[in-house]
């Protein structure tokens, strides 16, 4: 049974997965090797709390459960029942925080990592229990989004699975388990297919980056919230779906490097909202807006996909 978990990385996602299983009723000890990573994290979890709020998620039968800072790893880790892994994308900053927690915790500790896309067999070559390591690949922002992909690698013990879904579950969110340790596993595997059709036609300059977030949010994203891309093929017809794809598939972009477009502005430290440009310019006024409205939308549109509007 999982009551204590540590969250180690308290970047983009760390502080709302931790206002998230608080309120599943959860133990949390949250750390990160940045001392200001922590004092970011603690403003970013009050404002998830107060999503979580108007979201109605209620705290657990037994009671809400709490979030607790520290700058000491040895200490985030002690007798935590799961270590959710959340630094950065990189094989070799992923592989020291394991080495760091492998004499710390015990052996029936399961180890989880929200890797976006790194395959869970080559992450659990760097810890002395494979069997007890597992994917779990939350989405952005992760108090809002319910949806949690659980991923065995070649040794994860199918318990170990188990045990992660039936906890995701437990906490009102809903798991969908990866049968194959595909990179990317399937949410990024399709939303980068999308990507980079949207990067390509950018720098084609086939159309403005504005109008591509209209075109593919009012068209495609509003209503792939309600009917699924294989329910799609059902209404749109799998006839129309051969003759368009029938010539349409050999044109789409097939680049296997990073955009030109994407390498100009990361070389720049352009990084978007958290360096304050991207594909577009942020104050930090005009971020903290949008972070609210954003979330007031997907609340209100969680609400009446679930039905409760
Ligand atoms: N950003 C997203 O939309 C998103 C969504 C789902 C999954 N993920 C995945 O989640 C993970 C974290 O992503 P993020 O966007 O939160 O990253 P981020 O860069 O925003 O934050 C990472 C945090 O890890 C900390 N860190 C670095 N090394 C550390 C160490 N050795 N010990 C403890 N803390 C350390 C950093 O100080 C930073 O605060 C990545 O694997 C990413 O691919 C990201
Ligand atoms: C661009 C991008 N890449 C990865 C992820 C998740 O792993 C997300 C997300 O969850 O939103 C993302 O936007």
């Amino acid at each position: 049974m999982i009551r204590r978990i540590a969250i180690i990385g308290l970047g983009t996602m760390g502080p709302g997965m931790a206002a998230r299983l608080a309120r599943g009723g959860l133990q949390v000890t949250a750390y990160d090797v940045a001392p200001a990573a922590i004092e970011r994290a603690r403003t970013m979890l009050g404002t998830a709390e107060g999503v979580l709020d108007s979201l109605g998620v209620a705290p657990s039968s037994a009671g809400a459960g709490t979030v607790r800072f520290t700058d000491d790893i040895g200490d985030a880790v002690a007798d935590a029942d799961l270590v959710i892994e959340n630094v950065p994308e990189n094989i070799s900053v992923k592989a020291e925080v394991y080495r760091m927690i492998d004499g710390l915790i015990s052996s029936d500790t399961i180890v989880a990592s929200d890797t976006s896309g790194i395959p869970i067999t080559k992450l659990q070559a760097h810890i002395s229990h494979p069997e007890r390591m597992v994917g779990m690949h939350w989405s952005n922002p992760p108090h809002i989004i319910p949806m949690i992909e659980v991923i065995g690698g070649e040794k994860t013990a199918p318990q170990t699975v188990a045990t992660i879904r039936e906890l995701i579950r437990s906490i009102g969110l809903l798991p969908v388990v990866v049968k194959k340790d595909v990179p990317g596993f399937v949410e990024n595997r399709v939303f980068y297919a999308l990507l980079r059709e949207a990067v390509d036609l950018v720098e084609r300059g086939v159309i403005e980056p504005e109008d591509l977030d209209t075109c593919v949010s009012w068209g495609i994203g509003y209503k792939i919230a309600v009917i699924g891309p294989m329910a799609l093929l059902d209404m749109a017809g799998l006839d129309i779906y051969k003759s368009v794809s029938s010539f349409l598939n050999a044109d789409l972009s097939n680049r296997d490097d990073v955009a030109p477009m994407v390498l100009e502005r990361t070389n720049a430290s352009k990084f978007g909202i958290k360096s304050g440009e991207g594909m577009f310019s942020y104050t930090p006024e005009q971020t903290k807006a949008l972070q609210a409205d954003r979330a007031r939308k997907l609340v209100a549109v969680r609400r009446i996909l679930e039905g409760r509007e």
